[in-house]
This record gives C-alpha cells, structure tokens and sequence, in this order.
C-alpha cells in the first residue's frame, strides 16, 4: 500500500489495492502493533517471518530501528526455539537445502539459487545448534537468522545472501521419528563422504559466484568445527562464527572490563567452562591479546584453566580426552573433576562459561568468585538462555552487585541495593555482520585472527565510560549498524594495510566507503526514469 498513484497506474496494480497510500513509517508503526500483540515469542518470530516473505524492505527497516526489540525474535534465544520445531512452523523454504546424496551436483543446486551475485554465504550441517544440539535440517533457521542480521544489523544487502543447510543426516533420534522433520531421515553420514561434500560445496561456491564469497560456517559440532577451519581458512574467504566470532566478543567484552577491574589482561588468571569451539577460540584470543601486551606464548597460556566434562584439563589425566587444541593449555596439576572445586583450588579472576550446560555456575561458584575477588569477572556465554551457566540476577546478587557480568543470549537489567546492572550481551552478533561486511567491501581474499583482534579491540574502545558506569561492556545494541559500520572500516583498514584488499584504488574514507555499501532500507522508486518528465507530479 505505499506504492504510489503513478507507480500503480504504471505497473497496471489500479484498484488492485485500497485507494489509500501509506507511507513507509506508517506501515511500521502498524506492523510493530501487530508483533507487539503476540504473546508468545515463537508465533512473533513466525510473525516476522512472514512480513520478510511479503516485503523485505519493511522488514528490515523495523528490524534495524527496533534493533534490541526484535533480535531476540530473529535471533537468539527465540530462533532457538525456532529450530526445534521448524517443520511444524514451516510455512515457506527459505535458503538452499543441500544434501548429501547431491554429491556431484552441488554446483547444478547452486544454480537455482535466483540470484547470481551472492557475496555471503552462512552454512551449518545442523550438527550443533546454539547449545541445542543436532536439530539437522531444523538448523536452517540459524543461517536464516544469521543472515537477517548481516542485513539488519550489518547492512548487507540480502539479495547478496545465502542460507545453506548441509544435510548429511541427523543423530537425533527424536526426529528421525518426528514426522514434521523436514531433512533425511537417517544418522548422519560421516567420514570421506562428509569431507568430499564439504570440498565439493566450496568448489561450487567458487566456481557459481566467485572466489571472494564470503563462507561463515555455523554450529558445525566440535571436532569438524576445527579440523575445517584449518582446512580451508588459508584457501578460502572464511571463518567460522562460533570459533573466531565468539572469541572476538568475549575477548572485546574481557578488555573492556578491565577499565572497571583496573588491570591488564595478562593480571588475570581465566577459568573456562567448556573446552568446545567457543572456549577454544576464546583462550587462543587472549594468549594472542596478552601477547601484545607483552607476554611470551607459554606466559599467556599459563593463565588460561580449562574444566572440560570429565574435570581440570591437565596433562596426563587418568581419564584422558584432551585433544589436540586443549593439549596447548592443560596443566601439571592435580586431577579435579568438580567446577566448584577447581574454583576454590587455582582462585581465578575471571570465569567464562561456553558449555552449553544450564546453572554450571553454582550459587556456591558464584559466591566463590565474588568472595577471592573484588571485581569478579563472571561471563556466561551459553546460548540460547535457557543454557546459560547462571542468570544475570544470580551472578549480580550473590556478588553483591560487583561482578562485572556478561552473558550469550540477553537478559533483563538487574538492581542490587538500589543500583541498577546493565548485563552485557558478549554475543557474536556484535562481531560478524561488521567483520562480514568489511571482508566483502574490501574484497579480502582471507578472514585472519588478526582481524579479529582489531575487532575485539575496536569494540571494546566503543564502550564508554558512561557504559562502563552502568556495568556495560558492550556498547548498546541499539548502535549496532554504526558500531558494525566502524568495525567493517576497520577491517577495511587492515585488509589494505596487510596487502589483503581487492578492491581499486583504496578508499580514503573507509567509513564513507562502508556507508556507500549498506543497504537501504527506505524504499525505492518503481518509476522507471522514462515515465518521469519535468512537472510530471506523485
Ligand atoms: O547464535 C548465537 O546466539 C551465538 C552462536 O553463534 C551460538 O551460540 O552458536
Ligand atoms: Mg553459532
């Protein structure tokens, strides 16, 4: 109904709509009252859905104003959600469905794909979603959601992105037998097959549109997780999120509470929960900040304690399972197989948990951590929030207000003897739509840990002391296309800098440059410039 009264007789849509035009903004403050009706946040996420299927536009100028409202919709925790009932919600395709038994036909799919110039690809097998689990091709709202957030809070143009879900198969036997299940119905297919489907969906990728697309692999389980990062990081443009972007935040929101705390970095000692991707990536990160500050490698790594399933890594435990990329930071210490205990054995300054297990951090844990420290440092990243490790309310109360809290997935600010908490949200969200869209305008032919550095470091220097004041170690999410736009100049900035930049000559003004990229979200005229002449009036 905005389409105006020369575009309708133009385009032959007379009397096919009500006399009545509306403007953009008045459509928005009518969709948003219509969201603003549901009560439960699945049917709004449903909502949503739907308005992105009937116009785009309006979409994602609601989702960039309303930015902090409709996120945890889109996006963590409610996609969450989302996913373990995507069949019976399903009410329309949206992405690309590959799978296994596409072996040698990959490129042919890609080529239904309607778009011919895709810049941004978000891929999952499905494997681990969020802490969820194996949700198989339920994983499709992930790279579905991931993506609305390259536009609205990245300003990609969506046009230029891609969902791909890899199925493979699935590993959980609840929906092997739920007849709403919407992706192959058989355990996952493992091993040379897997590996030759993932090569072959580069190839393709590659070969359909181009070598610098952009590859973001998403909630892939652990071990292929790793083994594909260092597989194909030096050959293709990609990263993966839940490795590099999580560690990217957390580190940012880590350096930005240090000007609360008072310290360096390397005055720490950090105590994981989780040995996993995100714990992983996050360790390898820091070793790499307090590097900069002046640290040797071993240094840095002394200061990092990993309590995975089976207790403290250390070297040569009784009951095994410490891998390769844990092997680095496991300790000659005693055996201990409780948290709690660990807490109280090695006293840490800081606790970050990424395990995906609910309430990890103990009342009694919490306690602890606020009883050695004056500024505990307590970070439960685990997502959706119903796994986090502990709620903001639990971390803030039982340390009388002092820690300086963060966590995945949102939660509500809380106040302690009359001083009220701003919890941050350490969520890759604040990281990959600005890292993206920098790689993309830049034309980067490689995402380097050293652009994630800069970024971490880039958004902590956001923070002001204001936020800082509030308990914040983040910048508001309400800024986020700005604080994405300042990131992807920044990314633009090192990309010159390190001989990694495509695109002739180099902008003088990385941040007008990104701006000149981002999609708009006003709508455009459908007039063609033939229909118009002087005088010619709307
Ligand atoms: O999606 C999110 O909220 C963050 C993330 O990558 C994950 O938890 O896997
Ligand atoms: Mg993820």
């Amino acid at each position: 109904m905005a389409f105006t009264l020369k575009e309708r007789q133009i385009m032959g849509l007379h009397g096919l709509l009500p006399p009545v035009v509306f403007t953009q903004e008045q459509q928005e403050k009518r969709v948003l009252a219509n969201l603003r009706r549901w009560d439960k946040d699945i049917d709004k996420y449903s909502y949503l859905m739907g308005l992105l299927d009937r116009n785009e536009r309006l979409f994602y100028s609601l989702a960039s104003k309303y930015i902090e409202e409709i996120a945890p919709i889109i996006y963590t925790p409610t996609v969450g959600q989302a996913c373990q009932r995507y069949g019976f919600i399903f009410r329309k395709p949206r992405g690309l469905f590959i799978t296994i038994n596409d072996k040698g036909h990959v490129y042919d799919i890609l080529c239904n794909w309607p778009e011919h110039e895709i810049k941004a690809i978000v891929v999952t097998d499905g494997e681990r979603i969020l802490g969820l689990g194996d949700l198989g091709s339920f994983g499709m709202g992930i790279p579905v959601g991931k993506l609305a957030l390259y536009t609205a809070m990245g300003g990609v143009p969506p046009s230029q992105c891609l969902p791909v879900v890899l199925d493979v198969g699935t590993d959980n036997d609840e929906l092997l037998v739920n007849e709403d299940y919407i992706g192959l119905k058989h355990k996952r297919v493992r091993g040379a097959a897997y590996d030759e489907l993932i090569e072959e969906f580069l190839h393709a990728v590659v070969r359909r549109f181009g070598p610098r697309t952009l590859v973001q692999f998403e909630d892939f389980a652990n071990s292929n997780a790793f083994r594909l990062l260092e597989k194909y990081r030096h050959s293709y443009l990609t990263f993966n999120d839940d490795i590099q972007g999580t560690a990217s935040v957390a580190v940012a929101g880590i350096i930005a509470s240090m000007r609360i705390v008072k310290t360096k970095l390397s005055d720490h000692k950090f105590l994981f929960q989780g040995a996993g991707e995100a714990s992983i990536g996050i360790a390898n990160l820091l070793v790499d900040a307090m590097v900069e500050e002046g640290l040797t490698k071993e240094e840095a790594v002394g200061k990092i304690w990993l309590v995975d399933s089976k207790g403290l890594v250390t070297k040569d435990r009784p009951s095994g399972g410490v891998t390769e990329h844990k092997g680095v930071y496991a300790k000659d210490f005693k055996h201990i197989k409780e948290l709690e205990e660990v807490c109280r054995e090695i006293r840490p300054t800081a606790a970050i948990g990424a395990a995906a297990i609910a309430g990890a951090f103990t009342e009694q844990f919490i306690r602890d951590m606020g009883e050695f420290n004056d500024r505990p440092i307590i970070f439960a990243l685990s997502n959706p929030t119903s796994l986090a490790e502990c709620t903001a309310e639990q971390a803030y109360t039982l340390t009388e207000g002092r820690c300086v809290f963060a966590s995945g997935s949102p939660f509500d600010p809380v106040t302690v003897n009359g001083k009220t908490h701003y919890p941050g949200q350490g969520n890759n969200a604040y990281i990959f739509p600005g890292v993206a869209l920098g790689a993309i305008v830049s034309g980067a032919h490689h995402v380097t840990d050293g652009m994630f550095l800069r970024t971490s470091q880039a958004l902590a220097k956001m923070v002001t002391e204001e936020n800082l004041e509030e308990g914040r170690v983040y910048p508001p999410l309400s800024d986020i296309r700005e604080i994405s736009a300042t990131l992807a100049a920044n990314i633009v900035e090192y990309a010159y800098r390190h001989g990694m930049a495509a695109h002739y000559p180099e902008p003088e003004d990385k941040l007008k440059f990104v701006h000149d990229h981002q999609y708009k979200t006003e709508y455009e005229s459908f007039i063609p410039v033939t229909y118009s002449w002087p005088g010619m009036s709307d």
